[in-house]
């Protein structure tokens, strides 16, 4: 299929008021709502006139303006105008040629490099595109040159792009001289430990149509650039917009001038001491913007890291040292990267940690399940005290709110104040100290994949006691009991004991929930799908009617019962009672139940980014596809190829056409579940790893860091 490109967007947009819904910006984003238009700093202005006479003078001032802003402009930088207004000439020529010349330079969807003309396909952040196309190519060095990906047309266009190169790079050199200068290291420190002459240059052309609603859209979403500095030409339409104390501010047009972006391998190699800057792009009503940013970035497989002379005891380093290919992958391979990804990481230094042992105390009613209450030990030697009664920890370093609201005053040496909202809505309580939502930029973020959502978790051990042929899976027997027989046939001997092969104490939280449940090996042909739900809410309750009179389906709960009745999971799958004597709850036997089927309706209240419930990993967990309505970005924080997106298709019929024939179809079916048996699980490790099951510790964490009591 045929990308649609927002230039050809743009001309039908032109006579009208609106714009297509997929380019409408939230609240949060939206220009018009967001843009501070008091009176502002301007972005420092260096001018580079005579610097070789004042050279410790314009460090001082690069240095300066990398600290506090992380951007700025130079004059008199060297480059001729003349060179410049060629490049952007060229440039907007090719944009203007027509569209299947364009084309003959489109990226294919599947081609990895990032060279090429095209148009952000993937949803950003909050769901919505950029009003914006591009053409991307490498610059310098002459051996990093594809010239596949260079326009014919104009035919000025080769020339200008190399002039332009050999210039810049006399730009670039200086500029991380200053910069290594600035920071009282040897001239050269910067640029060697970013790649020296290995440094790739990769040209941008970002071109920014007429946008009948500059108020709603974006033309690139807010980023830091991963280059090491990235030196941008724009043209006389404004648009750039940069951070400054928490407010989007406009960028000057200077004409002549460069725009330099300090990216995030500099402020790796610098261990923050240079900050990269936080910006966007927004879009003018009537007039074309372009703008022809390069990303001086290192080889792919240079390792970049804090430089040795940064870090002391004083100043630990901030960042840990990792391939630049690898850094490009975890930021998902795109330029910029969104300073939020969908998912914390948990890998900070020890020596953040200022105590060894933090008590937290749950206050008051929480949806915190009881049997998160223990005594962790967590990484760096740090030990974590989670409870909710206050004879245990009766000095506790931080009190956890969830359903109640924090003490509005906090005084030093009281006990911080932490808040608990998983609600979709994430609201802050105002008086809390550390806040804990959902979302990666929250102070602490909790997920919903952990097993602790799920209660009863399984595990199957073999007691089949035939011979292992080499080849064949290995066999773990494990064995809790005081006596510890082992069966004669395992590989591998799970007991209490340190002795035995793998150890496995009582002492866990786990444990201590309702254990063992089983899971179907067969699955329904005849009904497809599984959906249980008892609040009907209007909207998902219409969802899920829509999509179910197509499908074979048994629904278990209140919402569109066909089953006869609550509570039939037991009465239609008795193998999933585990212990006849007692009234199992609902949650007892849920996964035994889906695991009878191969697709489980998952459908979240609000569909939000982010916002990816236990519905979807009860789905996963008992060996099910989810069929998931929710959070746009949730392929983030799931295997990849392991559930459909119903929203990613066109009509609800197209849907269920897809599902019945995924149905029939026993390989396209496998493919689904090809993650658990090849062991490619994405972001899941992740999504598990961050789940409340890990809470304590990293909440902890946080508050060993903040010092405390003594913060
Ligand atoms: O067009 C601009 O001024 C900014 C573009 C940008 O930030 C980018 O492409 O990374
Ligand atoms: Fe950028």
């Amino acid at each position: 299929m045929e990308t649609e490109r927002v230039q050809a967007i743009a001309t039908t947009t032109k006579s009208q008021d609106t714009i297509p819904e997929e380019f409408i910006r939230s609240e949060k984003e939206q220009p018009g709502l967001t843009t501070f238009n008091g009176p502002a700093p301007d972005i420092p202005t260096i001018d580079l006139k005579n610097d070789h006479q004042d050279q410790t003078n314009i460090a001082r001032l690069i240095a300066n303006a990398s600290q506090e802003w992380g951007i700025f402009q130079i004059i008199n930088h060297g480059i001729p105008a003349e060179v410049i207004q060629k490049l952007q000439s060229a440039g907007k020529e090719f944009f203007e040629l027509p569209q299947e010349e364009k084309e003959k330079y489109a990226k294919a969807p599947d081609d990895k490099s990032i060279e090429g003309y095209g148009t952000r396909l993937q949803k950003e952040i909050e769901g919505k595109k950029a009003w914006a196309d591009y053409l991307f190519h490498n610059i310098w060095p002459p051996s990093s040159i594809n010239y596949k990906y260079w326009p014919q047309n104009p035919p000025s266009y080769r020339e200008a792009n190399e002039n332009y190169a050999k210039h810049l790079k006399l730009v670039v050199d200086k500029l991380l001289m200053y910069l290594s200068l600035g920071l009282g290291l040897e001239g050269n420190a910067i640029k060697e430990a970013v790649g020296e002459d290995e440094l790739e240059y990769l040209l941008k052309i970002n071109y920014y149509p007429p946008c009948p609603r500059p108020d709603l859209a974006l033309g690139v979403v807010q980023h830091t650039d991963m280059s090491a500095i990235t030196v941008l030409v724009p043209n006389e339409v404004q648009g750039l917009q940069v951070i400054k104390d928490d407010r989007w501010i406009n960028a000057k047009y200077i004409p002549n001038a460069l725009i330099i972006h300090i990216g995030d391998q500099v402020e790796i190699v610098s261990n923050g001491k240079y900050r990269s800057v936080l910006h966007r792009a927004v879009v003018n009503k009537d007039r074309t913007r372009i703008s022809w940013p390069v990303f001086c970035a290192p080889p792919p497989e240079m390792v970049v890291g804090p430089l040795p002379q940064l870090v002391n005891e004083e100043n630990p380093a901030k960042y840990k040292s990792k391939k630049y290919k690898d850094y490009m992958e975890k930021n998902k391979l795109s330029l910029n990267s969104t300073k939020v990804s969908s998912l914390q990481d948990f890998d900070g230094k020890c020596e953040m940690l200022k105590m060894n042992h933090v008590s937290v105390l749950v206050k008051k009613w929480t949806w915190i399940p009881d049997n998160l209450d223990n005594l962790y030990s967590c990484r760096c030697g740090l030990t974590c005290l989670w409870t909710k009664s206050a004879v245990l920890a009766d000095k506790p370093d931080v009190l956890l709110f969830e359903t109640s609201t924090p003490p509005s005053q906090r005084q030093k040496g009281d006990p911080l104040r932490a808040y608990m909202d998983l609600e979709a809505e994430r609201r802050r309580s105002g008086f809390e100290d550390i806040f804990v939502g959902y979302h990666a930029k929250d102070d602490v973020q909790s997920t919903y994949a952990g097993s602790l959502f799920h209660n009863n978790r399984n595990y199957y051990l073999s007691h089949e006691k035939n011979n292992r042929q080499k080849g064949d899976p290995l066999r773990a027997y494990m064995d809790l009991e005081a006596e510890r027989r082992r069966s004669g046939f395992e590989d591998i001997f799970v007991g209490y004991h340190a002795k035995d092969d793998v150890q496995s104490t009582y002492a866990g939280s786990l444990f201590h929930n309702n254990r063992n449940y089983y899971l179907s090996h067969e699955k329904n042909n005849n009904t497809l799908v599984y959906w249980s739900s008892s609040r009907c809410l209007p909207r998902r309750n219409q969802l899920a009617k829509k999509l179910l009179t197509l499908l074979p389906y048994h629904s278990f709960g209140k919402c569109l019962n066909n089953v006869g009745g609550l509570d039939m999971a037991l009465h239609k799958y008795p193998e999933c009672a585990n212990d006849p004597n007692s009234s199992p709850r609902w949650y007892d036997h849920l996964h035994c139940a889906m695991s009878h089927y191969k697709f489980v309706l998952a459908i979240e209240n609000t569909m939000i980014d982010s916002y990816v419930t236990e519905k979807l990993f009860y789905a996963l967990d008992a060996g099910a596809v989810p069929i998931y309505f929710g959070a746009p970005n949730v392929q983030d924080f799931v295997p990849p190829h392991s559930i459909i997106d119903g929203t990613k298709f066109s009509s609800t019929e197209e849907l269920a056409a897809y599902v019945k024939d995924l149905a029939n179809d026993p390989i396209a079916y496998a493919e689904y579940h090809a993650w658990r048996r090849c062991g490619v699980m994405g972001n899941y490790g992740k999504t598990r790893a961050v789940s409340l099951d890990t809470l304590p510790c990293r909440l902890c964490e946080v508050v060993s860091r903040k010092g405390g009591r003594n913060s």
